[in-house]
């Protein structure tokens, strides 16, 4: 339906969202990914191919002029979701991300475009399958990788020069170095780290607010040191520092552990420069069994343990009782995509906890005894953040601009009253909610200097003028957003003519 008519698929969407959402996009969206070779109908996206890099510029000019393109959605398929290389299926997650920038974010849907990167697979599944239609070879990396990143931005910031790039689903080699690099160059964010980070924040500060904690008290413990989890310790030490604390104070109260356990500072040699800016001190863990959650648990006594490690079932019930034992209200977000590696189902997280903890989960989950669950899902910022980096035309997206959506998300909570009803707003008002987020983003991008549409010629002519107050630039935002209706039919009464310019 959304390739033959958009305005149905989207308002029939819109109308049923929670119970269609989980079939568009997350969790069935992974299914789709991985049996994408199998069940391939017809090409849909823009297909880039490491063998073939000369072709980049051709490819992406069959997708329209300099102004027609608002928005770029690309993966190289290595980190999708919580189950890892999927090879060009990938192109399948900037299909879905792409469609929720229309759904919830409001662009117009031929203004986007869903990229896929073919660099090669390590999933060996895929190697050996007869019907997979990417390149069969191992990942290509270093310098041809880089080299092929770099025509891929040279030639989208050239064809395409208003265009805002969303990294997705890359992997953890890739992700973080990617984005430093070119968010120096045009204005892009990795949805999984910023995008993750800031939902999660903004959840926590809504958690916070219910158990009248500060910030600045928490102790975090998160499970699981990829894109995500690290992306979410960075947010939170952003906020950290807007709230007064240094760097340093900031990511000691963060503990991340991973497969080899807590990280600490004599791994340096096997971690990442990001983990190790994480890393606990070895000789303060002496004679702790540091792989262990429960005895990390024990000596951090975290207010906060966030899952991102793809370990379904990791969060026990010894695990969650031992962060009850500490805290009367522990907060505990199990976010690992799909819905089948949870670290735990919110059913258990509450029952174990005489109800008293705070859940989000990163799929959708139902109801728990009147308790609805909120979904900390990514859905919930990269709508707003993209599109007010879109209308701002911002020429960069900082991490202060990131932290006004935050703000904004965590603001637009249920809240204490209300705590029943979940962390963040409903899943019913997400294209209101995004609204917001944007406004927000737009907003903090004027304060910047980064926000160029104020140069510009607006439709009516005349320069664009966006108003300095919340409400009116929120209603400046929902006018540019586009609605799923059918435009009017118009009679034509030179029929000769019209028929000899159609055919
Ligand atoms: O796609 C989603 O539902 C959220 C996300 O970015 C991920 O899990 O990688
Ligand atoms: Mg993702």
């Amino acid at each position: 339906m959304r390739q033959q008519n958009k305005v149905l698929f989207y308002e029939l969407v819109r109308r049923h969202i929670r119970e269609l959402l989980p079939i568009i996009y997350t969790p069935t969206e992974g299914d789709a990914i991985a049996a994408y070779s199998h069940r391939f109908r017809k090409p849909e996206g823009c297909f880039l191919d490491i063998t073939d890099p000369d072709s980049i510029d051709e490819r992406l000019s069959k997708f329209g002029e300099a102004k027609d393109i608002d928005y770029v959605v690309v993966s190289d398929g290595e980190g999708i979701l919580g189950i890892g290389d999927q090879g060009m299926g990938g192109i399948r997650i900037s299909i879905a991300k792409a469609a929720l920038m229309t759904l919830c974010g409001g662009l117009h849907p031929g203004r986007v475009i869903a990229v896929g990167l073919d660099t090669g697979t390590n999933n060996k599944n895929l190697l050996n399958d007869p019907l997979y239609m990417g390149n069969k070879f191992p990942r290509v990396r270093g310098e041809e990788y880089d080299i092929f990143m770099e025509k891929f931005i040279t030639s989208l910031t050239k064809r395409f020069p208003h265009a805002v790039l969303h990294f997705e689903d890359f992997g953890v080699i890739n992700g973080r170095p990617v984005l430093e690099k070119y968010r120096k160059v045009l204005p892009c964010f990795n949805d999984d780290i910023q995008g993750t980070g800031a939902v999660v924040m903004a959840s926590m500060t809504a958690a916070l607010k219910i158990t009248k904690r500060e910030l600045l008290d928490s102790q975090v413990v998160i499970y699981g040191a990829g894109s995500a989890g690290l992306g979410i310790a960075d947010q939170i030490v952003n906020h950290m520092v807007t709230k007064g604390a240094t760097k340093e104070e900031a990511r000691a109260k963060i503990h991340c552990m991973d497969r080899r356990g807590l990280i600490l500072d004599d791994m340096h040699d096997k971690s990442t420069p990001a983990q190790q800016s994480y890393a606990d001190s070895a000789a303060e863990w002496e004679g702790i069994d540091t792989r262990s959650l429960v005895d990390v648990i024990e000596k951090v006594k975290p207010t906060v343990l966030v899952g991102c490690s793809t370990q379904a079932g990791a969060f026990t019930e010894e695990v969650i009782k031992t962060m009850y034992k500490h805290n009367p209200r522990p907060i505990i977000f199990p976010l690992s995509n799909p819905t089948r590696l949870h670290e735990c189902v919110p059913e258990d997280a509450l029952k174990w906890t005489d109800f008293n903890a705070l859940v989000a989960t990163g799929s959708p989950f139902k109801p728990v005894e009147g308790h609805v669950i909120s979904e900390n899902n990514n859905c919930f910022t990269f709508p707003g953040i993209g599109l007010g980096a879109v209308l701002s035309r911002a020429t960069v997206i900082s991490d202060t601009m990131i932290s006004a959506a935050v703000d904004q998300l965590a603001a637009g909570s249920p809240g204490i009253a209300d705590y029943k009803k979940g962390l963040l707003a409903p899943l019913e008002v997400i294209d209101e909610t995004s609204a917001q987020v944007a406004t927000a983003v737009i907003l903090q991008a004027l304060k910047e200097g980064v926000a160029k549409v104020e140069e510009e010629e607006s439709p009516a002519g005349g320069k664009v003028s966006v108003p300095r107050d919340f409400d009116g630039c929120m209603k400046w935002v929902k006018e540019q957003m586009w609605k799923p209706v059918y435009r009017p039919m118009i009679k034509v009464e030179h029929v000769d003519s019209i028929h000899t310019h159609q055919y």
